[in-house]
């Protein structure tokens, strides 16, 4: 990729999005930052301009409306110079599965998974044809935990993960890095969004050693990061058990464990 290439960041107007935008602006990169508050991410943007002399474009879209989501699909398709997608604007749950409306779950749905999905898709064609470029995909190890309680968030976050091991197996050899980012809580606004309280966590991680710790996997990589993970091989032992029970399930009849009998 080339070093001043664009990042197109999804929800860069706070938190983990912004933080990004920091970083890479540091790295000489170009960018452009999408999310809904205009005002805020015109604010990152001017100051961006000044501490690190790279271009900033903005691009208000709310990525739960069509239109706006096909306006971003639309520039990820035709500016080539954008080679690294952040796929990172989303929203947590608030309340419990019973307390959800159709609205609550479109919204967590539509931002989590759809657009996240469609962005992907919009930059890959063009990012193959060229032969180089990274999507990087922000899930969450609340996708590993439905015991954490949040379990249509948890479910979008696992859907990240699937995704991003997908497309790495079908992307990466055509020259295409895709990472999926999983952090565990991080302080950042998307817990009062949520009318989460974390005035008693004692284990929020800092967005800014979040972000560096994605970076460090970013630029070795890596499929699967999880920043808050001491031990590498407790995912590596998962991973391989999962792909260690697929030669077990394409079975041509029922395993004599679900079979009728006396
Ligand atoms: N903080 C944490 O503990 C963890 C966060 N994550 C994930 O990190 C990612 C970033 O979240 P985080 O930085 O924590 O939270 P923030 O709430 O600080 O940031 C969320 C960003 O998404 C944008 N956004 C929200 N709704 C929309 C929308 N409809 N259209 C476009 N942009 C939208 C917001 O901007 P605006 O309101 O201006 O649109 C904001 O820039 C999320 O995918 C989240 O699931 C994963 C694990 C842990
Ligand atoms: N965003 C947090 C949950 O609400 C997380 O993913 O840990």
């Amino acid at each position: 990729m080339a070093t001043r290439s664009t990042v197109l960041i999804t929800g860069a107007s706070s938190g983990i999005g912004a933080t990004y935008a920091e970083r890479f602006a540091r790295r000489g990169h170009d960018l452009v930052l999408v999310a809904r508050d205009k005002a805020r991410l015109e604010a990152l943007s001017a100051r961006l301009r000044q501490e690190s002399s790279v271009v900033v474009d903005v691009l208000q879209a709310d990525l739960t409306q069509s239109s706006d989501l096909a306006a971003v699909e639309t520039r990820l398709r035709d500016d080539a110079k954008i080679e690294i997608l952040i796929n990172n604007a989303g929203v947590a749950q608030s309340g419990g599965f019973t307390e959800q409306t159709a609205g609550s779950i479109d919204r967590l749905v539509t931002l989590n998974t759809t657009a996240l999905t469609r962005l992907a898709a919009a930059i890959a064609p063009r990012l193959v044809k060229a032969g180089e470029g990274a999507i990087v995909n922000i899930g969450s190890v609340v996708g590993f935990a439905p015991e954490f309680g949040q379990s249509i968030y948890g479910a979008t976050k696992a859907f990240v993960l699937f995704l991003s091991q997908g497309l790495s197996l079908e992307l990466s050899p055509k020259g295409i890095y895709v990472q999926a980012v999983l952090p565990a809580g991080t302080r950042t606004e998307i817990w009062e969004r949520a009318g989460i309280d974390i005035s008693a966590r004692t284990d929020l991680m800092e967005v800014g050693e979040l972000v560096d710790a994605a970076l460090v996997g970013f630029d070795r990589r890596e499929l699967v990061t999880i920043p808050p993970l001491h031990d590498a091989a407790r995912w590596d032992a998962l991973d391989t058990a999962r792909q260690g029970l697929l030669s077990d399930l394409r079975q041509a009849h029922a395993a004599e464990r679900y079979r009728a009998g006396p």
